[in-house]
């Protein structure tokens, strides 16, 4: 058996240096989708402007940076492992990693990876206090005997109490993060803390402050 012998033609193959500019995100990132920079984006809410405006990264953005992640901030859309749960928000967070350079785009997307751990962390004392402060002055009080802050509600009758807590249901597992609550007719008691840190985080602030808007519609 006689074998063909093959050719094989070696072209050479010309690499064009392009210098890279931007940086394109998929537009599905997969879950725990690693970002260029080693970062991943984690579960949690962007809309607490404290975790970003402690960072000196964010202070390094430019001024224009800086004001489109406030409006982000501003829309209080969350992020679920780099999948953003409001469309309109994804599309402007790859939007805006787009049309940054490399390295501010590196830096965004850290900054957000730290906004999420931050937003899972038990609150500091001052983080504390002032995210705590307005919540306070709708009614909030802090659990005896525990970091958890605790509110009654009272609605018209029972369709309005089940209206009301659908909602906070349906945000509650979006966040996943779940509230200690008890209902009876037209009455709910809620407890909100997070059990993963053992006290108060962003995301007891971020639901109660939710909690408040579902229930605006219901006051008389
Ligand atoms: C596995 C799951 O992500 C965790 O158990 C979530 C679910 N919901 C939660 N809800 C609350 N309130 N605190 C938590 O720590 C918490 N953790």
């Amino acid at each position: 058996m006689s074998s063909t012998p093959t050719t094989t033609t070696i072209v050479p193959t010309t690499t064009t240096t392009v210098p890279t500019t931007t940086t394109t995100v998929p537009s599905t990132p997969a879950a725990s989708q690693h970002w260029p920079g080693n970062c991943v984006v984690a579960q949690g809410s962007i809309r607490e402007g404290y975790a970003f405006t402690a960072t000196a990264d964010f202070k390094r953005l430019s001024a224009d940076d800086q004001i489109l992640i406030f409006e982000l901030l501003a829309a209080g859309d969350s992020c679920l492992l780099g999948e953003f749960i409001n469309p309109d928000t994804s599309k402007r967070i790859f939007q805006l990693v787009d049309d940054l350079n490399i390295r501010d785009a590196h830096l965004f997307l850290d900054i957000l990876s730290k906004a999420s751990d931050a937003k899972r962390a038990k609150l500091t004392g001052d983080e504390r206090n002032t995210t705590l402060a307005p919540l306070k002055a709708t009614g909030w009080t802090d659990v005896q005997g525990r970091d958890a802050i605790y509110k009654e509600f009272l609605f018209k009758d029972f369709n309005e109490a089940f209206g009301f807590m659908t909602r906070v249901a349906l945000k509650a597992d979006k966040m996943d993060h779940h509230p200690e609550w008890f209902n009876v007719y037209n009455k709910v008691q809620i407890t909100l803390s997070t059990h993963d840190v053992g006290g108060l985080s962003g995301k007891d602030i971020t639901l109660a402050t939710f909690i408040e808007q579902a229930a605006k519609p219901f006051v008389q």
